[in-house]
């Protein structure tokens, strides 16, 4: 079991963010979280990655219990690519695709260690993989935001982790640089062990890789499991509490008010 979590709540400021959560991820699945602005969907992978403590209930994560395992071994282990991520490369705009993704070696932003020839053909294997091999040389400062998220991801792989975290890769991109990420993200399930849990808003995104879904409404787990039963029109009606429809072609899900809704 990667992530087992039990009844956890989490507390902040006199307000409850995390209600009664209980999550299992088992190695070989892939998660999609889905939620509204303000979910809770950072906040649960900020408990996942050890940067919050719960207030009340169990969690481990790679089998082992909160405070009983140094939390460093454990982000060593998770991929976070979070759009946010961005704003921190301000530092390092002017590194190559190349140096931009050996970084993840090392877990540390910018470059400081020396790679060695094994790196450096790992990053180009991965680049590869991504189909951003062309990126190699190209300062991150001049690459699109697509891009820019696929080096990003590509920097998280640099360090084999056991959990990839991609936290609404899509946000800011265009339809086509969209589909690109979307299609890196699917082949790369194929070829990866790596298993992915992949935030977002939207369910078009939900790819038929993705053989679970959370749904988190206002902090707690409004319902969970295989994809499929998950995004009906039913259930997500009631998650929105507006009646939609739900469709599905060629495996990709898109959703409609019913007619003679109005928001
Ligand atoms: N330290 C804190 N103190 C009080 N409230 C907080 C704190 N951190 C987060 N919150 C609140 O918890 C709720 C969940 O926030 P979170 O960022 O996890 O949502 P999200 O689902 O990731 O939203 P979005 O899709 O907009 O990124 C929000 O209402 C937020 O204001």
């Amino acid at each position: 079991m990667l992530i087992d979590i039990e009844n956890v709540h989490l507390i902040k400021n006199r307000k409850r963010i995390i209600n009664d959560i209980s999550w299992q991820v088992e190695e070989g699945q892939h998660w999609a979280i889905l939620g509204m602005n303000g979910a809770g969907k950072t906040t649960l992978l900020n408990l996942v990655c050890g940067y919050h403590f719960p207030s009340k209930g169990t969690m481990k994560v790679f089998g082992k219990q909160f405070g009983r395992y140094p939390l460093h071994d454990l982000r060593k282990q998770i991929g976070w690519v979070s759009f946010s991520f961005s704003e921190k490369m301000a530092h390092h705009l002017q590194n190559s695709g190349l140096q931009v993704i050996l970084s993840g070696k090392f877990a540390s932003i910018g470059l400081y260690e020396q790679p060695d020839d094994k790196d450096i053909d790992k990053a180009k294997e991965i680049m590869d993989q991504l189909g951003i091999a062309r990126l190699k040389n190209q300062p991150y400062a001049d690459m699109s935001q697509g891009e820019k998220q696929r080096v990003l991801i590509g920097r998280a792989l640099m360090a084999e982790p056991r959990l990839l975290i991609l936290d609404e890769p899509c946000s800011g991109l265009d339809f086509l640089s969209k589909e690109q990420l979307l299609k890196t993200v699917e082949q790369m399930a194929d070829r990866r062990k790596t298993t992915i849990i992949y935030v977002t808003h939207q369910i078009d995104e939900i790819l038929p890789i993705f053989t679970h879904t959370l749904l988190l409404r206002e902090g707690g787990n409004f319902s969970q499991g295989p994809t499929e039963e998950q995004l009906t029109s039913e259930n997500l009606s009631h998650f929105c509490k507006t009646p939609i429809n739900v469709h599905q072609k060629n495996r990709r899900f898109s959703l409609e008010l019913k007619q003679d809704v109005t928001v």
